[in-house]
């Protein structure tokens, strides 16, 4: 047991996004850090400065961090005496070479890589999870020795994950007392409510766990194959396509050009024009610099540099800003491809967070009136962006609406962006999805592979036998809803089947029917896609409230109730406005009379922050105490003493 004087200590909660930092007791965190890291290319060839420890990176100091040129001196000290290696030799100050925070993705430096430390629900690289850890410690001038130390984890991190996550913080980081929170739970704790389905809208992922009586319920683990970040990718092809002129399709989709105002050729350095910029590619924020306005010129720096306007007018952007210079600079020339990529998807997080919207009912270009705004991109070109408003969040719950959009020009933008910074499943899975790959089995499987199910892995492919199954014995086609259906298989095994317990919680009907919304998406679609029929040799993934009804239908039968009014929308995806309307009456129309959905939305800050939010409560328990795993019982009992200890 722990035996500090106080309760308290440091909360972490690392996400695929963002990782949220502050102490135990506090309402919302103190500190949000991006999560990913970057490499000094200086202290990658040696040239870091022994001596200094607070030059440069700006986050050196009192506890050797991940920041400073002068970590590298820690880095050497460390290795000669061996104080951070691992039990498998594996915890290296290679963490000390690592830059965090804002700061350090303000400009490319040359040959800079960005690497974020989870990937997929898994931790991918421990050093990037580390110095992220620490740069949050600093930031809060806290010295992660001497404090407890609250982690989230993603509900999907496997066991030897979960034990090497326990023993960075206590054997890289030296804490004296650590526990680790299902993220789930934590979101659960934070809005007090010990049962809950807990649905995060998270940015690689849309997941929904059920957490009954404080425990998260692996088997209900059911996630939509892309969350935040898919649809920034498509937002970035999206503004792309209208940029260079190939307009999207469907039409009602297109985003308009109203304006651009003129480049001037001789700022554009040859190479910038080459890399960045061929093709009709769209510029990040980084790489244009803007010459100060010109007086009388119209141009109010609110109008330009702001990424939205809320005016439905067509002529804002492009007139005001009649008379700015935008300048193509050269950094993109010498930019990693990864930061390119991440910055461009930043530009599509701008885009998304400023225009997207979630309708109340299922949309329709003919039933659904979206106001267009404006969006203006850092060149100062204006885009009017009308019905793509709703198409985009629209994914979420028809993910066939999708489709007719990444299938064009657009496909090649987001296989170039999650190929060059490394990004998996949701992101690339849209790519893939466009292409002909079945993403709904969590298994990527091309055309080519051959027929349906010969490329899933063995636990998958009861489920595309099922499809296949349901298909041929039922009223849906494999390519329409009972296809879909087919394909709702988590990762964690769980398929859907018409004999299957789940379903008698969907009212025992065909699972084609709960696509109705997906399949009217797509005769929609069908309907106004300037290329004429959508193929349809590729199962949709499971749409939003599927997903989440499938979570609460495998937990068991004494819980569901409870389950189902209180569905817990966080992360920062719960605040597309709309959502929580649309989810509840998804959900009210998915689930038998039996079931009363009822979403529990809390303010923004408890939905974005929720998971650090209930682990700042948790520690700050009287009663908790004793849960900490203390250094003495670690040295004890080795990292193994996780799985005892924290569910
Ligand atoms: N006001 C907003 N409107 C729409 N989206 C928002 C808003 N604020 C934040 N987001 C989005 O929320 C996402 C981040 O959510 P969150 O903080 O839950 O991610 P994370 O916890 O790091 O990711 P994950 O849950 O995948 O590990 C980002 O994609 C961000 O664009």
């Amino acid at each position: 047991m722990y035996a500090g004087d106080e309760t308290g200590g440091l909360v972490i909660d690392t996400g695929h996004f963002s990782t949220k930092a502050g102490y135990a007791g506090d309402d919302c965190p103190k500190c949000i850090l991006p999560s990913v890291v970057t490499e000094d290319p200086a202290l990658l060839v040696g040239h870091g400065d022994d001596d200094d420890d607070d030059d440069d990176g700006g986050g050196g100091g009192r506890f050797g961090l991940a920041h400073g040129r002068g970590s590298a001196a820690a880095a050497a000290e460390a290795a000669s005496t061996g104080r951070f290696a691992g039990r498998r030799g594996g915890l290296t100050r290679s963490a000390d070479r690592l830059i965090v925070g804002d700061a350090a993705l303000m400009r490319p430096r040359p040959g800079q890589r960005i690497r974020g430390p989870l990937l997929d629900g898994s931790v991918q690289d421990w050093d990037a999870l580390e110095a992220l850890w620490r740069a949050a410690a600093v930031e809060l001038r806290m010295d992660p020795a001497e404090s407890p130390l609250l982690l989230t984890e993603p509900v999907t991190l496997a066991d030897p994950q979960r034990e090497r996550y326990l023993e960075t913080a206590m054997e890289g980081l030296g804490a004296p007392a650590t526990y680790l929170l299902r993220s789930p739970v934590a979101s659960a704790f934070g809005a007090g409510l010990p049962t809950a389905t807990v649905v995060d809208l998270g940015y690689q992922h849309s997941r929904s766990t059920c957490v009954v009586d404080g425990f998260a319920l692996q088997r209900t683990v059911q996630q939509h194959p892309w969350g935040q970040q898919a649809l920034d990718l498509l937002s970035v092809a999206l503004m792309r396509d209208a940029v260079a002129g190939t307009q999207p399709r469907p039409d009602h989709a297109q985003l308009t050009p109203t304006g651009r105002p003129g480049h001037d050729p001789a700022a554009v350095s040859p190479e910038a024009a080459r890399d960045a910029f061929d093709a009709g590619d769209i510029a990040p924020r980084y790489a244009v610099s803007r010459s100060p306005p010109r007086r009388g010129s119209g141009f109010t720096p609110s109008t330009s540099s702001s990424s939205s306007s809320s005016s439905s007018s067509s002529s804002g952007g492009g007139g005001g800003d009649a008379g700015v210079r935008s300048y193509v600079t050269g950094m993109a020339a010498t930019a990693h491809p990864s930061y390119h990529a991440y910055m461009l998807a930043s530009l599509g997080r701008e885009f998304r967070e400023s225009v997207a919207q979630v309708t109340p009912v299922p949309f329709s270009p003919e039933m659904v009136v979206v106001d267009p705004v404006t969006f203006v991109l850092p060149d100062g070109t204006s885009l009017e962006v009308g019905a793509a408003r709703a198409l985009l969040t629209e994914t979420l719950f028809a993910p066939e609406a999708v489709r007719p959009l990444v299938r064009g020009g657009e496909q090649e933008i987001l296989a170039r962006m999650t190929r060059e910074a490394g990004w998996a499943h949701g992101a690339a899975g849209l790519a893939a999805w466009g292409q002909g790959v079945d993403v709904s089995t969590g298994v990527l499987r091309r055309e080519s592979d051959g027929p349906r199910g010969l490329a899933a892995a063995p636990e998958q492919t009861s489920s595309s036998s099922s499809s296949a199954s349901s298909a041929a014995a039922g009223d849906a086609s494999p390519t329409d809803g009972g296809a879909a259906a087919g394909g709702g298989t988590s990762r964690h095994g769980s398929a859907m089947s018409s004999a299957d317990p789940i379903h008698e919680g969907l009212g025992g009907r065909d699972p084609a029917a709960v696509y109705r919304f997906g399949r009217r998406m797509r005769v929609l679609m069908r309907a106004s896609s300037t290329t004429g029929a959508v193929e349809d040799t590729v199962p949709a993934p499971m749409a939003l409230h599927q997903a989440v009804s499938m979570s609460m239908m495998s937990a068991d039968a004494d819980s569901r109730k409870a389950l189902s009014s209180n569905i817990l929308l966080c992360g920062g995806g719960s605040l597309l406005p709309g959502i929580a309307t649309r989810v509840q009456s998804e959900l009210a129309a998915t689930l038998t009379g039996a079931f009363r959905p009822r979403v529990v939305s809390g303010l923004a800050a408890e939905r974005q922050f929720s998971a650090w939010l209930g682990g700042s409560i948790t520690a700050s328990l009287g009663t908790f105490q004793q849960l900490w795993i203390s250094k003495q019982e670690y040295d004890e009992e080795g990292p193994g003493i996780v799985d005892r200890r924290c569910g």
